[in-house]
């Protein structure tokens, strides 16, 4: 009988359990005691206290869904109970680069054939030859032979499932012209697992640092605090592009040395994040160089490296550069961040990517497969995802066109919201944006006037997070405060997505700038 009940009538239902829950929690809310109650929730007696919890937790700091999106979350709340209770009728999330939340579409040949993985007894069904493409139904079989037991829901190797890493490795090899070895590769639940696994084998004590790029997306900021490392930071350069600038490593690097910091790794995000530079390749060579010379693994995330805008830049990966300058396996230690989340495909919630590990002897190799295999696996339709987007349809196959009408749709689409709001940025009094060459982010800088820095010490909120909350509260749009990415004291940053459905920009663009002009002239001197 529930077969029968249509999409509609499901979608109806689940709402109204959805909303009915609500009710009943905000009902059950008013008859709990609140934490800090003495009636039957004080845990000063229970195990653990916040005060004895490991430290390191406590230092750990995530803006991204941090308090700005908890109050965007409560105003959701509140205009759906109490509709017309704000000068705005929705949320406009531009605070994380979620594609899919914003409606984007998932890409049918990567969909095709999850789907038919996950139920092979629909392979041999008939209608499945009307419904699904022929080369996805060729790539199921194929895919559901290189699985032992042919079954998603099994365990596979630490490292992820040979035949997927074979099919990726041959990928990286189109996409660089040199040889990769599926050994290589570490399948991971999305890239940032594959991070803390870094940061773990990297860090042993707070005298080991990691130079990151400061602003910096704060995966990285979290992840060293979490090892109990120390952050050592390289300044971008704004005026140039956010440009990365070889003498500002080597000062950082000394500063570090100066103070007992044995620097282990250099991180590198390319296209970047939230600062959206593509680095030329004349620039990465310098920076492999550096690495080098220093002695540093280069962490290279590449998660963005299908996220280029501007025809005048081009994604090189690190491994290409480094093997175009003639350092072999032994010459450099490089480990490369892939991840299903972001490029065209978007696919944040199914947690699939992997990292190319090259340069390390076979003693460190044991150890990094040892961690992963505490893990057990990634897991298996994050790994098919993997393998698809470093192998997508290719010319004669029967998606191929329809794959490529969707991926340049996304991509272009992608472009135009950029430029679209980094104008809108520009234009506004006091705000400078540079350029979103590549990756989800524009990262403008907002000059505030003396009253506004006054006025958010007064409420004890850092300046960009005070224009990030009155932004929000006036306009319902949700951005990250340049503080939670750190920044060169003293400037004030935001950051936007460019994910916005395209229609709804021209909204995000004239509530932004009406709120900015009003916002400058409360506050200008
Ligand atoms: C630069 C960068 N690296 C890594 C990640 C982690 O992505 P995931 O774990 O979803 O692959 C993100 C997510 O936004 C990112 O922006």
């Amino acid at each position: 009988m529930r077969r029968f009940v249509s999409y509609r009538a499901r979608n109806l239902i689940s709402t109204t359990t959805t909303s009915s829950l609500l009710a009943a929690f905000r009902f059950l809310s008013t008859l709990q005691p609140s934490s800090s109650d003495s009636m039957g929730s004080d845990y000063s007696s229970t195990p653990v206290t916040r005060d004895t919890l490991n430290p390191k937790v406590l230092n750990c700091e995530y803006a991204v869904r941090g308090e700005i999106v908890t109050l965007a979350q409560k105003l959701q709340e509140e205009i759906k109970e109490n509709p017309g209770s704000h000068p705005f009728d929705e949320i406009l999330y531009c605070n994380i680069g979620n594609p899919q939340s914003l409606a984007q579409q998932p890409i049918t040949f990567f969909r095709e054939v999850l789907a038919l993985c996950d139920h092979p007894a629909i392979l041999d069904k008939s209608e499945t030859q009307g419904l699904f493409s022929a080369d996805a139904i060729e790539r199921a079989f194929q895919i559901l032979d290189q699985i032992p037991g042919r079954a998603t829901g099994a365990y596979s190797h630490s490292q992820g499932i040979k035949g997927l890493r074979d099919t990726i490795a041959s990928g990286i090899e189109a996409r660089d012209g040199y040889p990769v070895d599926p050994n290589d590769l570490f399948l991971t639940d999305g890239a940032s697992p594959a991070v803390h696994m870094m940061m773990q084998l990297l860090i042993r004590s707070e005298n080991d640092g990691i130079l990151c790029p400061i602003p910096q997306y704060p995966l990285y900021s979290a992840s060293i605090a979490l090892h109990g490392g120390t952050l050592v930071p390289y300044y971008l350069d704004e005026q140039t592009g956010w440009g990365l600038e070889i003498s500002e490593l080597e000062q950082q690097l000394k500063t570090a040395k100066s103070k007992g910091i044995d620097v282990r790794a250099l991180v590198v995000i390319n296209p970047g994040n939230p600062t959206g530079q593509v680095l030329g390749e004349a620039n990465q060579r310098e920076i492999v160089e550096f690495c080098k010379r220093e002695g540093l693994v280069l962490l290279a995330d590449e998660v963005y490296q299908e996220n280029v805008y501007v025809p005048d830049k081009k994604f090189h990966s690190f491994k290409k550069v480094s093997r175009s300058m003639g350092y072999g396996e032994k010459d450099i230690s490089l480990v490369s961040f892939q991840s299903v989340s972001k490029g065209f495909y978007g696919e944040c919630g199914k947690r699939g990517g992997y990292m190319e590990v090259t340069g390390f002897s076979p003693e460190v190799r044991e150890q990094i497969y040892k961690v992963a295999s505490v893990n057990l696996c990634s897991n298996i339709s994050g790994q098919i995802l993997a393998s698809l987007i470093m192998s997508p349809p290719k010319v004669g196959d029967e998606s191929y066109v329809s794959f490529s009408a969707e991926k340049e749709g996304i991509l272009s689409s992608l472009a135009r919201r950029a430029k679209t709001l980094e104008d809108a940025l520009n234009s506004l009094e006091g705000v400078t944006c540079n350029r979103a060459e590549g990756a989800m982010y524009l990262f403008p800088r907002i000059n505030l006037p003396d009253k506004a820095i006054k006025a958010a010490e007064a409420a004890k909120t850092a300046p960009d997070a005070f224009y990030a909350k009155r932004l929000l509260n006036a306009t319902g749009i949700v951005v990250v405060p340049g503080s939670g990415f750190r920044q060169v004291p003293g400037t004030w940053h935001f950051r936007c997505t460019i994910l916005p459905q395209e229609e709804k920009i021209p909204a995000i663009v004239s509530r932004l700038t009406e709120f900015h002009e009003k916002f400058m002239n409360e506050f200008r001197g």
